[in-house]
């Protein structure tokens, strides 16, 4: 086997720098051979527009993609909530690594948690699907809040809440972790009030779908029930004809008796931004065997959230 470098495609975020860090460390591990980084800047990068506004799926991985498609890098590392449902059949998600906590976070000032913040508290958020979510259980639990659409890095977003001019920012627990800052949550936010995007805290290591070697031996790092679980997920959210940026939260979660893992249940939900307006649905049933199975039970629970309204609440931009 060749012993040449691999190059790793990467943004050059702080986020995408410590998840292609640790990935380079991995796979360097099982193939053998040295990982190189190779910085590539993306749309999402450099546009100051909302991200809801650039509307597309996609803005951070094009250009990663078509630096694999030029054959200037072997393999990208990519968020999964960030990559858009449909795959190209040019390309390979080879690994999909154990995901790490699913959960959004808080961090407030004054280390508040999400139902102490006060009347009137200013809570940032460039996300639709958070925004629909945190209004949503203000209004059902009589709390005051006002959403303020902020985008930017993580640092960035945290230093909204640091320079005092928002009361708290919601983010991934997932970037946190990974880029050394999860201490400064003040409050995990439960899954029964902030659904996660499909795909949070899960990593994509994505090469052409030609280059069976590397598929193989990328393969030692995919997490077989982090696949079963996201590939659910995303399925609920392509059923759904929505995008990354679209107000859907979905998550697959095992439930176990002690040890022996029993079920799966899929959550979905979608909602207006101002929160007046949410479908939610949940379904439970056998761990599915296959990939095509995980698929079927995101189809189905989307096709009953459709049933109950759910496209009307997406076309909706209330911001
Ligand atoms: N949209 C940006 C983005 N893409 C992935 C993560 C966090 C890591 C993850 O969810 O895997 C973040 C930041 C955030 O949402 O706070």
């Amino acid at each position: 086997m060749s012993t040449k470098a691999l190059r790793l495609g990467t943004r050059r975020s702080k986020l995408a720098m410590a998840q292609s860090g640790r990935v380079a460390e991995a796979v360097s591990q099982v193939t053998g051979r040295p990982v190189e980084l190779v910085e590539i800047t993306t749309y999402g990068d450099v546009s100051k527009e909302a991200l809801a506004q650039i509307g597309g799926t996609g803005v951070f991985v094009t250009a990663l993609r078509e630096a694999l498609l030029k054959g200037e890098v072997d393999f990208a590392v990519h968020s999964l909530k960030d990559l858009p449902t449909g795959q190209p059949d040019e390309l390979a998600l080879a690994a999909l690594p154990e995901r790490e906590d699913p959960r959004d976070v808080l961090v407030a000032r004054d280390a508040l948690k999400f139902t102490d913040l006060p009347r009137g508290a200013r809570i940032g958020t460039g996300s639709p699907r958070r925004t629909a979510q945190l209004n949503a259980y203000a209004r059902a639990h009589g709390l005051d809040i006002e959403t303020v659409a902020i985008r930017g890095n993580i640092d960035t977003r945290v230093r909204f809440v640091r320079d005092g001019e928002l009361d708290a920012v919601v983010l991934a627990a997932a970037g946190l972790q990974r880029i050394g800052r999860i201490d400064e949550v003040t409050d995990f936010l439960s899954v029964d009030t902030v659904l996660p995007a499909p795909g949070q805290g899960a990593l994509a290591i994505e090469c052409t779908a030609d280059n069976a070697d590397l598929i193989a031996a990328l393969g030692e790092l995919d997490d077989p029930f982090t696949r079963v679980a996201v590939t659910a997920e995303r399925s609920l959210l392509a059923a759904l004809e929505a995008g990354c940026s679209a107000p859907v939260g979905a998550l697959a979660d095992l439930l176990a008796d002690g040890q022996i893992v029993k079920e799966m249940r899929l959550r979905g939900v979608v909602g207006t931004t101002d929160g007046s307006r949410m479908v939610q649905l949940s379904t439970t049933g056998p761990v599915p065997k296959t990939y095509d199975q995980a698929m079927a039970l995101g189809r189905e629970l989307a096709a009953e959230m459709l049933a109950q309204g759910a496209a009307g609440l997406m076309g909706e931009r209330a911001q």
